[in-house]
């Protein structure tokens, strides 16, 4: 298993100062900066482009950024996120004609590649392309909002995908994303995850360090 890393949401985070809550929450000991995109096409929401990414990149954040394209179509934006100081970029399967194709854009932009599978969309959207990935994020909510309740069956479909990564032999990560909390993040990585996606529960409280050292806590206490 990977080193376990916490990734904060910006979508929860208070975007008339978000360089500053940026700063907090790697401070605060996050380790990248989850970064949803939404397109009000493919997910009914609207959020933020590749000009808020390379802002925070101008604003001095080094960290990697893990940006999640919630958007239809996909591959105009991989330039220019990759431009703007993407370090990874995941898509997801019914959003791209070709999938294949769109990983290797990623890869070819110099990102890290990411497929993500919402809680209704099969593995075996996995079958041809795994080997090609860097990162598979499998939503534990439907995209589109944060502050959603986390869906059960996420824990089942992880154990899934991490023995199929296990298999694999490469070192793919393995992202939770929806509904992820100091109280469930434990069960959440014994069932395999290593890259743990948290909005509201981190952005939501006053002290960011207290619930992500909470968060490092649990997880390392389902390692045992
Ligand atoms: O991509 C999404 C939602 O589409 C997520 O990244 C949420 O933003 C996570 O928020 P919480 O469920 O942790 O509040």
């Amino acid at each position: 298993m990977q080193t376990p890393v916490i990734a904060p949401s910006i979508l929860s985070a208070d975007f008339a100062r978000l360089g500053e809550e940026v700063d907090n929450v790697l401070a605060a000991g996050a380790d990248w900066v989850h970064f949803d995109v939404m397109d009000n096409h493919y997910v009914p929401n609207l959020t933020i482009g590749p000009l808020v990414c390379e802002a925070l990149r101008r604003h001095g954040v080094t960290a990697p950024i893990d940006v999640h394209l919630m958007v239809e179509p996909v591959d105009r934006l991989v330039p220019d996120f990759a431009k703007a100081g993407a370090s990874l970029i995941s898509f997801h399967p019914e959003a791209s004609k070709h999938v294949h194709r769109t990983i290797q854009l990623i890869k070819a932009e110099g990102c890290r590649a990411g497929l993500v599978l919402n809680p209704a969309t099969p593995l075996d959207v996995l079958d041809h392309v795994l080997d090609e990935l860097d990162l598979v994020l499998l939503m534990s909510v439907n995209p589109g909002f944060g502050g959603q309740a986390f869906i059960p069956s996420a824990l089942d479909k992880l154990r899934r995908v991490r023995e199929r990564i296990d298999a694999s032999g490469r070192s793919i990560r393995l992202e939770i994303d929806g509904g992820v909390k100091p109280d469930n993040i434990g069960e959440i990585a014994a069932a395999g995850a290593d890259t743990f996606v948290a909005g509201s529960a981190i952005f939501g409280k006053p002290d960011y360090a207290a619930v992500i050292a909470q968060m490092r806590a649990e997880i390392a206490k389902a390692a045992r």
